[in-house]
């Protein structure tokens, strides 16, 4: 285990098992459609690759970049989007991508502008979901692990763009961003 981490919540194993059951849910709810799976970078890089070999239907991927956290450990309340979907979305089933609802502010953001351009319908994945965190009201649609009121780290997820290459998820030791 790396050093700055506290605690080992959800081993390499065991997301993947849960990623292979969001993978099958989503092919069973999505049959005879061909839905564009969003993954929300840079955070949701990681689960977007081992999802998408999970899902059975046909399914096209785009990639929009959005940032708020920068190099904190609280949301800094701004949404910004870095980089755009290269398609259009209108009239298209479309299933968010996400590594992590904390606060919920990059969704509820996220999903207003997909709506506002005329998606037919939007649905949200996250692998994990943290609802101490939420501040606006918001529940993703499929969701693998709900996590303490902690900051977490690994599988995507960073704290100033550290750590996100550690195939499973723990909590940092506060006395890294302390
Ligand atoms: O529910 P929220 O409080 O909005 O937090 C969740 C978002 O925050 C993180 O992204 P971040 O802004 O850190 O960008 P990154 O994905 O590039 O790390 C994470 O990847 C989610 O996209
Ligand atoms: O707990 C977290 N860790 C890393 N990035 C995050 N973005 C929102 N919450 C978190
Ligand atoms: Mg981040």
């Amino acid at each position: 285990m790396h050093n700055d981490i506290q605690e080992i919540l959800y081993t390499e194993e065991q997301i993947q098992d849960k990623i292979r059951e969001l993978g099958e849910k989503i092919s069973s709810e999505y049959a005879g459609r061909n839905p564009l799976v969003i993954c929300v970078l840079k955070g949701a890089y990681m689960f977007m690759a081992d999802l998408t070999k999970r899902i059975t239907i046909p399914i096209e991927v785009d990639f929009m970049a959005i940032s708020s956290y920068g190099q904190s450990t609280k949301s800094s309340g701004v949404v910004k989007i870095l980089k755009d979907l290269d398609v259009p979305v209108e009239g298209r089933d479309v299933i968010i991508a996400e590594d992590i609802v904390d606060s919920g502010l990059t969704l509820s953001y996220l999903i207003d502008v997909l709506e506002r351009r005329n998606a037919k319908s939007v649905s949200v994945v996250a692998l994990f979901d943290k609802p101490a965190g939420r501040k606006v009201d918001l529940q993703a649609d499929y969701i693998g692990f709900t996590l303490p009121d902690a900051f977490v780290v690994g599988y995507g997820l960073d704290y100033a763009e550290k750590y996100r290459n550690l195939p499973y998820i723990g909590i940092l030791k506060p006395e890294v961003y302390a």
